[in-house]
């Protein structure tokens, strides 16, 4: 007989936002805790982030996306730009096939950001204070998870100009080719990703990759290099994928080439 998979944990962090009970916290830390001991991935809800601005996110990012090449390369940042701001594509001989509009925080003069779809700039400006407050709060509660000094995570870096925001769409795969991300791991401090239902991450975990199943209104969080270190190795920075084999019969997008993610990585 064959063994479920594990499941990558979920996370409800109400108790952190609303006045909850301290046992409540409590559970919501351990969980937290072994989670990113076992995987160095977890799910979150009631995280915070208006469900109606993740939407609206997504869909203004479908249409931007649907745009020819033409129009994006306008809001990309040239070849002598002094970061890699705005719309990008990898190059056809990359092994990964995606698209992705790269953003700053929204004051930075660094930012690209297109005019249209109408909306789409400040759209994406909400969902970068929201996610960046999320992140926040979630350095707080791993910093006391790992029991390193208060505020310890929020003031190591305390510069968050360099945080950045990835708007994704990973491109029509074929039968043989169906890498929208190779393996790796992020470098970052915690990275957190805006999943559209189509799912397509994998956590590798002993040797066997693991879906991270999607859930409307969900984000999934990752333990990135910074907090494996700083914490000798209990927290995972774990090696991950993003698989497109997710078009078949159980999982098919309503139309493959909206497979679009929003992802926070906190420097
Ligand atoms: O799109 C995803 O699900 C994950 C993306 C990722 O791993 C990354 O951007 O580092
Ligand atoms: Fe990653």
């Amino acid at each position: 007989m064959q063994m479920p998979k594990p499941a990558i944990p979920t996370v409800d962090l109400s108790p952190f936002l609303a006045a909850g009970g301290e046992s409540d916290r409590k559970k919501a830390m351990d969980n937290i805790a072994e989670a990113c001991t076992d995987y160095g991935f977890f799910q979150i809800v009631n995280h915070g982030v208006p469900l109606e601005l993740m939407n609206q996110a997504m869909e203004l990012s479908k249409t931007f996306f649907n745009y020819s090449d033409e129009v994006k390369r306008e809001s990309s940042s040239g070849p002598d730009a002094p970061l890699p701001s705005g719309y990008n594509k990898q190059p056809d001989h990359s092994p990964d096939k995606n698209e992705y509009l790269l953003m700053f925080p929204p004051e930075s003069p660094f930012n690209v950001l297109p005019d249209n779809p109408p909306g789409f700039r400040n759209t994406l400006e909400e969902m970068f204070k929201h996610l960046a407050k999320t992140g926040q709060m979630l350095e707080g509660i791993i910093n006391e998870c790992l029991g390193l000094p208060p505020n310890f995570l929020n003031e190591y870096n305390d510069d968050r100009s360099w945080d950045f925001m990835v708007t994704m769409r990973y491109l029509p795969g074929t039968k043989t080719d169906t890498n929208g991300i190779s393996e790796h791991e992020d470098g970052n401090l915690i990275t957190i990703v805006l999943q559209e239902d189509v799912g397509g991450l994998e956590v590798c975990k002993n040797g066997e990759w693991i879906p991270v199943i999607p859930s409307k209104g969900t984000l999934v969080v990752n333990i990135s290099d910074v907090i494996q270190v700083l914490s000798n190795k209990k927290f995972k920075s774990a090696t991950h994928r993003v698989a497109l084999r997710m078009r078949n019969k159980s999982h098919p997008p309503s139309n493959p080439e909206d497979i679009i993610r929003i992802t926070n990585y906190e420097i």
